[in-house]
Formats: structure tokens, C-alpha cells, sequence
């Protein structure tokens, strides 16, 4: 359930047509939704109420400071897999005490940064890392707090791209290795350990996936408590998928349930999700202008005028999302390949896409609030789009379009 909907035929992001938004702001234009990030953000909140939790919203699933700042708003923890992402955070108002820090290739600056503002976790992937965590711990006179993440090896059923449990994937500790690892990691004097952690995949649609990954866990933490090492939180990871089209995912409140019953009797332990894509994708919409019709020798087209460096998922993992017209209008549909202006073959919003549209229409790519923006690139020298924030019958421009002379600020000609 989200906040985008049809008024007399005008799509509307909560109280505002999108054909308002797009007059002010001009196309191509991000649009998200306040009262969507905000409603299922307590979806997840709530659901696991009745345990000690903390919700670490996915910062890489888009990491606008308004975005942010929402979140924050409601107490929100954060996940972050860079140093730059802990700066969003920080822009924006949330607390590094509730932040958890992901990811294979930490630098010692980035660790220096996040001990120093003082983050709740490293999610810890290799013993190289531990080793590096722990030396930059005592070159500034701190204990570390790490987690491992462990790879549970459970197939989570998703595309292989973004499948990230499997024993051949570059992430995590493999399972049989773990009772070691953190045994090397007790040896190392300048941490601290406090978790255990797991991400199985993204755009998962079955809950049983993430029971399984749980289970094992849980299994492995009783093991380490026969060798006294107590693990205080456990942290699942996110993962859990939308609707694109047709896939019926469980509700974040379903998932987060059935995570929480999973933990029953382990009271003590802090159980953490760090859920993107689901509070963060279907709270965002991207408007695009229709430039031309064409018609090719064995397809239509309708160029717009957004393109794959605005939106990178359909041409990275052929993705499908939604794209409505802004204005309905009447008359005789065709079937479109909805292109973009980048000279690429695989340059495309949408394929084989019927649609009643005329040049200078609008139309709404649904379900681009997650990994969209955020994957955006300058490829062709193109400025990467607007992005505003829509909160009842008030809009607010969260990040200006981009300018030409932006672009190549920071380069320099050669004699
Ligand atoms: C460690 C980690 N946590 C959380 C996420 C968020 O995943 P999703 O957007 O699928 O919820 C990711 C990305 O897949 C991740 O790598
Ligand atoms: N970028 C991916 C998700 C990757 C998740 C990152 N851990 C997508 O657009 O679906």
C-alpha cells in the first residue's frame, strides 16, 4: 500500500498531481512519498514490538539526506557500507550510536571515522578485516564493537546478481569457519564482540529463506556459548522484496513476525533488520517526458527523457517496474519500448509496454525509491535528475537537478 494514486485520472503522489511536480521541478524528476517511507518503516517497527530490536534502515537503498532525515524523524537506526554513508547520516540527523557498518572493503580512514563518531557495530566479512579493525582500534586508543557476518548458505531463491548467502558469493564468514573466527577475534585486544549478522540476498518473496539463515544462526550462537562467547545481538540482515508486478512478497509485518518468533526465549538478545528496498522503493516514483514517438521496422518506441544512467535497473538486471501515464488519456494504445536518449542498445526503462501516449506526455516509473537514484551515473554527460519530497499537500525539493558545469567542476584541460 502506498500513497500513489489516481484523482480523475491524474496520478497523484499523496496530496499533489505529479503533473504539478513535474511543471516546477521539470523531468526527468524523483518523487517520494513521506507518508509511505513512514508507514512502512513502522510496518517493520512494529511487528517486532514485543522484542528488543532496532530497525537499521539500508542506507545504499537510497541515501537522500531528506530521505534520511524522515527516518530519523522516527528514531531509526541505520546500515552503512561506507564512510560517506555515516556522513549522510549524520547530515541528516540520525544517530551513529543506532548505526551498524556492512560491507567487504572497510579503509582504516573509514574505521578511524566510524570509531570515532562512535557506531553501534562493524559487520566484520574477512579476519583481515577484523585484524585491520582491531589495529586502527588501538592507534586511536578504543575498543571496537564487531559482528560477524556469517554466511548461512541458504539459497535465497532470488536473482543471482543480488543472491548474497551462497557459499560462492564474496560475502560473509563461511559457517564452519565461524567458531574460529571469533575465537581469532576474542585473541585481538581492541575489540569488543557483540554480534552476529547475516544478509542473505535482496528482493527475497518467501519468508522461509530468511527462517532457515535465522535458525542456523541461532544454532551457531549456542554453540559459541558452550565456548563463552556471548553474542548480544543478532542482526538478519535485509532482503525482504517488494511488488514489482505480480510477486506477492510477505508484508513487512509478516516477516518481521515470523523474525521475532524465531528469537522467542532470547529475550536478552537485540534482534536487528536492516530491511532497504521494502520501506524505500514503492515510496518513490520517477517522472519522465515523452520526447518523440518512432516507429521502428519491428517496434514502437517512445523516447523519454529519462534513461538508463537515471534508472540503472532495468538495463543492469532486466528489470521490470510499472510505468503509468501521469494524465490518462483516451484514445487507440500501442505497444512501446520505452528508451531512453543514451546511446547504449541496452538504454531502456521499459519493453513491449502498452500505452495511450502522445509526445510531451508524462509518465510515472513506479517502485524507483529503492536503488534508484542512488545508482544513478553522468554517463553521456547527462545531470542526474531532481529529487523531491512530497508530505501531504507540501512538496520539497530534497536535491536540485544537477547543472552542466557541475559536471566537469573538478576537471582540468592539458596543455
Ligand atoms: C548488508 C546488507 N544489509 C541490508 C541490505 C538491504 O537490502 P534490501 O534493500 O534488499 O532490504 C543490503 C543490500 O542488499 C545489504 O548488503
Ligand atoms: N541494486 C540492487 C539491489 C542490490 C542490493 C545491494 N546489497 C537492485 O536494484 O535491485
Amino acid at each position: 500500500m502506498d500513497f500513489f494514486n489516481y484523482r480523475d485520472n491524474c496520478l497523484f503522489a499523496e496530496d499533489i498531481p505529479l503533473a504539478s511536480i513535474a511543471e516546477e521541478y521539470g523531468t526527468p524528476c524523483y518523487v517520494y512519498s513521506r507518508a509511505t517511507l513512514e508507514r512502512h518503516w513502522h510496518a517493520f517497527d512494529s511487528a517486532v514490538n514485543n522484542h528488543k530490536h532496532l530497525i537499521c534502515y539500508a542506507v545504499k537503498a537510497n541515501s537522500n539526506l531528506g530521505v534520511l532525515s524522515v527516518l530519523a524523524k522516527l528514531g531509526s537506526g541505520f546500515d552503512i557500507v561506507s564512510g560517506g554513508e555515516l556522513s549522510r547520516v549524520i547530515a541528516a540527523g540520525g544517530d551513529p550510536s543506532k548505526v551498524v557498518f556492512s560491507g567487504v572493503g572497510k579503509t582504516p580512514e573509514e574505521i578511524a571515522f566510524a570509531l570515532e563518531h562512535g557506531i553501534k557495530c562493524f559487520n566484520v566479512e574477512s579476519i583481515p578485516e577484523l585484524e585491520r579493525i582491531d589495529k586502527v582500534a588501538k592507534s586511536v586508543g578504543k575498543k571496537a564493537p564487531i559482528s560477524l557476518r556469517i554466511n548461512p548458505n541458504v539459497d535465497a531463491k532470488t536473482h543471482p546478481y543480488i543472491s548474497t548467502g551462497l557459499k560462492a558469493n564474496k560475502f560473509g564468514i563461511a559457517h564452519e569457519d565461524a567458531l574460529a573466527t571469533y575465537k581469532k577475534a576474542q585473541s585481538l585486544s581492541h575489540l569488543e564482540i557483540k554480534g552476529m549478522d547475516c544478509h542473505i540476498g535482496s528482493q527475497l518473496t518467501e519468508i522461509s529463506p530468511f527462517v532457515d539463515a535465522l535458525n542456523k544462526l541461532l544454532s551457531l550462537i549456542d554453540e559459541l556459548a558452550e565456548s563463552g562467547i556471548v553474542i548480544e545481538h543478532l542482526d538478519v540482515g535485509g532482503g525482504l522484496g517488494v511488488v514489482y508486478d505480480d510477486e506477492k512478497p510477505p508484508h513487512p509485518n509478516e516477516y518481521a513476525a515470523a523474525m521475532a518468533e524465531c528469537m522467542k526465549g532470547r529475550e536478552h538478545m537485540t534482534l536487528i533488520l536492516e530491511p532497504g528496498r521494502a520501506i524505500a522503493a514503492n515510496a518513490g516514483v520517477l517522472i519522465t517526458k515523452v520526447e518523440f514517438l518512432k516507429q521502428g521496422e519491428e517496434k514502437n518506441f517512445a523516447i523519454v527523457d529519462a534513461a538508463m544512467n537515471d534508472l540503472l535497473r532495468p538495463a543492469l538486471y532486466s528489470a521490470w517496474q510499472k510505468i503509468e501515464p501521469v494524465i490518462v488519456r483516451e484514445g487507440k494504445s500501442n505497444i512501446f519500448d520505452v528508451v531512453g536518449p543514451v546511446c547504449e542498445t541496452g538504454d531502456f526503462i521499459g519493453k513491449d509496454r502498452e500505452l495511450t501516449i502522445a509526445p510531451n506526455d508524462l509518465l510515472a516509473v513506479r517502485s524507483a525509491g529503492a536503488y534508484g537514484f542512488v545508482m544513478a551515473s553522468n554517463y553521456n554527460t547527462r545531470c542526474r535528475p531532481a529529487e523531491v519530497m512530497v508530505d501531504g499537500e507540501k512538496t520539497v525539493l530534497v536535491r536540485a537537478r544537477e547543472t552542466i558545469p557541475q559536471l566537469f567542476d573538478n576537471e582540468y584541460t592539458v596543455d
